[in-house]
């Protein structure tokens, strides 16, 4: 079994991993990290847990971490950059959900954090963990970034079009939604039920940190210069992320759905939809699954990606997960194969 610790168990990517990694067979939960409740058993917060996880929360202790074979973050930035030194020294492998490795240049990372990052050496050796791009490495990594949520809708959406330099890399437009688990299970206004039902808006306009994660992610991996712009939104649901994504195609002789179904053929958390489709959030809901159709509307120029995930599933926990799984030798299916929820 796969000695596990995860530092942050009562934020919503917390309790997400705790519900998929109860279920999976070749893992036993050790240590669940809290610093307000612990003491506390983990199923007196999380009622949704009686009788899967019968441990209680504990303070953050690195000599207890350390004795994990793997020990998951889901703290706010900057918390697991101050701990992981520590635990690698001690051979236990990380998988960070936070943003403190996902970039390779640390001047922007410096930049958009706002802070100066405590162990660069790590920063440049740790692997990013979107498994569709870089399984190899996730292998043998000993510290795994996930993704960002709209990163990961995003970055799926476009790659197969940029692999195949079918499109302008300088152009493309991410126009993004959210549910409100995105903004974590802390207390804050903007997020209350009267703020958010009924209502919908575009927020960071100016910039959010993941332009740089989408940027930096596809022009190293497409070996050119990709720029966008993107433009998140708060959407009054509480799961979810839909991706509606625009680039200029720069041949028309083409079969965009064969491009699509070629490159995610083997993927086991992609699902290329038929032609026409178009993914509802809802279709994800509690699965790792990205579902994508590709569009050409008026058979122009422009051609449209809808990704859609669910922002605590295939956006953090669940490919945190899938992470694990590849590290340890694992069917990457382990523990994750879980059928979305409709309605
Ligand atoms: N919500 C989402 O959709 C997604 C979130 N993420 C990322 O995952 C991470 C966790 O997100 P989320 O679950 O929403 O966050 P929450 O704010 O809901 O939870 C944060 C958790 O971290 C713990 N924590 C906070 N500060 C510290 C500290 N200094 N040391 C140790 N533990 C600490 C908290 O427990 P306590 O204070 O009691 O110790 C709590 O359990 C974030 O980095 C977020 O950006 C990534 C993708 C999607
Ligand atoms: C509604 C809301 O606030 N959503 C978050 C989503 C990002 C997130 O969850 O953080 P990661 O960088 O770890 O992916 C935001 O825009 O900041």
């Amino acid at each position: 079994m796969i000695k596990v610790g995860i530092v942050g168990g009562t934020g919503y990517t917390g309790v997400e991993l705790l519900r998929l990694l109860a279920n999976h067979p070749e893992v036993s939960l050790e240590v669940i990290t809290s610093r307000s409740e612990a003491g506390m058993p983990v199923s007196d917060l999380f009622p949704n847990l009686r009788g899967h996880v019968n441990i209680a929360f504990s303070e953050p202790d690195p000599d207890i971490l350390a004795q994990c074979d793997v020990v998951f973050f889901a703290t706010p930035h900057t918390v697991a950059m101050a701990l992981v030194p520590e635990l690698i020294k001690r051979n236990t492998r990380v998988i960070d959900l936070s943003a403190d490795f996902r970039l390779k240049d640390l001047a922007v990372w410096e930049q958009w954090y706002n802070t100066q990052h405590t162990c660069p050496e790590l920063f440049e050796q740790a692997v990013y963990g979107l498994p569709e791009l870089n399984r190899d490495k996730i292998k043998d990594a000993q510290l795994v970034a996930v993704p960002g949520c709209y990163p990961t809708a995003t970055e799926l959406g476009f790659l197969p079009l940029l692999e195949a330099g079918l499109i302008d890399p300088l152009h493309l437009i991410a126009d993004a939604k959210t549910g409100v688990s995105g903004a974590g299970r802390k207390a804050a206004i903007p997020m209350l039920m009267a703020e958010t039902s009924g209502s919908f808006k575009a927020y960071g306009v100016s910039g959010h940190r993941h332009l740089p994660e989408i940027r930096e992610v596809l022009s190293q991996h497409c070996q050119q210069e990709v720029d966008l712009t993107f433009i998140p939104h708060l959407a009054p649901m509480v799961r979810g992320i839909h991706a509606t994504l625009y680039a200029r195609l720069t041949t028309h002789d083409v079969n965009l759905q064969k491009v699509f179904e070629e490159r995610y053929a083997n993927e086991p958390f992609v699902d290329v939809m038929p032609i026409g489709s178009m993914p509802e959030t809802r279709s994800v809901q509690g699965s790792n699954i990205c579902r994508i159709a590709v569009h050409q509307p008026q058979n122009s120029d422009t051609v449209v990606v809808l990704s859609v995930i669910d922002n605590l599933v295939k956006g953090a926990s669940g490919q945190a997960i899938h992470n694990m799984n590849i590290m340890f030798g694992l069917d990457e299916k382990t523990g994750i194969n879980v059928i979305a929820m409709m309605p």
